[in-house]
C-alpha cells in the first residue's frame, strides 16, 4: 500500500503560557493545516494572534502542550530535545527580524556558524558561493555593526541557507526594513526559495510580501483560517 505524507503537517496544535498574574493565556487553540513540499505559505494575524508562538512551534525551540507536527515525515512532537536540536541544525533555516546576528562575527563567519555547529568544513568556497548569492561578496570581513539593516538580513538568509534547508522559516523578515529594502531582501529570498526548491513559511503582517505566497492562512482566536 502507498501512503502519501504532506511535507508538513500539523494537526490540532495547542500552547498556553503561565503568566504569573493572570494565570494561563491560551494562544494556539487547535491549529490545524498541512503544505505541500515546494510550496510557500503567509501566516497573517494581529499582532499577538501567536503567529511567533506558531514558528517557534515548528522550528522546535518551544514545545506545544498537545497536538502534532510532523515535517519531512519526521515527527516533531515525539523528539527529545537532543533529537529536534539535530533536526532543526540539519533541515531548518530560520530568519528572523531583528537578524539574530552574531556581533563579534564578520558576515562570513556568521554565514559559516551553521555548518561548523555540526562539525562541518565552511571552506572558503563555500563562504564565497554563499556570500555571492545573497549579492555580499565584497563584505565577508565586515562585522554586522558595519552593516545596513538589509545587508544584515542577506547575511541572515545566507546562514540559514547554508545548510541547503528543506524548509525556511521566516518571521517578518522584512519588518525592520524600509520599503525599498524590505522590497528587495523579499525578492532575494522569493529567488532563492525557487532555485532551492525549498518550502517556505513566512510570518508577516506585510500584505504584499504575505501576497507573494502560494498560500495564505490568517490566525485568529487561535486557530489557522
Ligand atoms: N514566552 C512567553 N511567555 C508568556 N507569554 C508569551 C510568551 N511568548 C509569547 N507570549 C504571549 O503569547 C501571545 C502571542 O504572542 P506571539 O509573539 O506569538 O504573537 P504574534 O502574533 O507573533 O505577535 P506580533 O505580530 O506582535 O509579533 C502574546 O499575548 C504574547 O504576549
Amino acid at each position: 500500500m502507498t501512503t502519501t505524507t504532506r511535507f508538513i503537517e500539523v494537526e490540532n496544535l495547542h500552547k498556553s503560557y503561565l503568566l504569573p498574574e493572570s494565570g494561563r493565556i491560551n494562544v494556539l487553540n487547535g491549529v490545524t493545516f498541512s503544505l505541500e513540499a515546494g510550496s510557500t505559505l503567509a501566516i497573517t494575524g494581529h499582532s499577538g494572534s501567536g503567529k511567533s508562538t506558531l514558528l517557534t512551534l515548528l522550528a522546535g525551540l518551544d514545545s506545544a502542550d498537545h497536538g502534532r507536527i510532523v515535517i519531512n515525515n519526521a515527527v516533531l512532537t515525539d523528539m527529545d530535545a537532543r533529537s529536534l536540536h539535530r533536526f532543526r541544525t540539519t533541515h531548518l533555516g530560520i530568519v528572523f527580524q531583528q537578524f539574530h546576528l552574531l556581533p563579534h562575527l564578520t558576515a562570513g563567519e556568521n554565514i559559516c556558524l551553521p555548518l561548523e555547529l555540526q562539525g562541518r568544513s565552511c571552506s572558503p568556497d563555500i563562504r564565497h558561493s554563499l556570500l555571492a548569492r545573497v549579492g555580499l561578496t565584497a563584505r565577508s570581513e565586515h562585522l554586522p555593526g558595519q552593516l545596513s539593516g538589509g545587508e544584515c538580513q542577506r547575511v541572515a538568509i545566507a546562514r540559514a541557507l547554508a545548510v541547503k534547508p528543506l524548509l525556511l522559516l521566516a518571521d517578518e523578515p522584512t519588518g525592520n526594513l524600509d520599503l525599498t529594502t524590505g522590497r528587495d531582501v523579499a525578492d532575494l529570498l522569493f529567488t532563492l526559495v525557487q532555485q532551492e526548491q525549498m518550502t517556505l513559511i513566512v510570518v508577516t503582517h506585510n500584505q504584499e510580501l504575505a501576497a507573494r505566497c502560494s498560500r495564505q492562512l490568517h490566525l485568529t482566536h487561535g486557530v489557522l483560517q
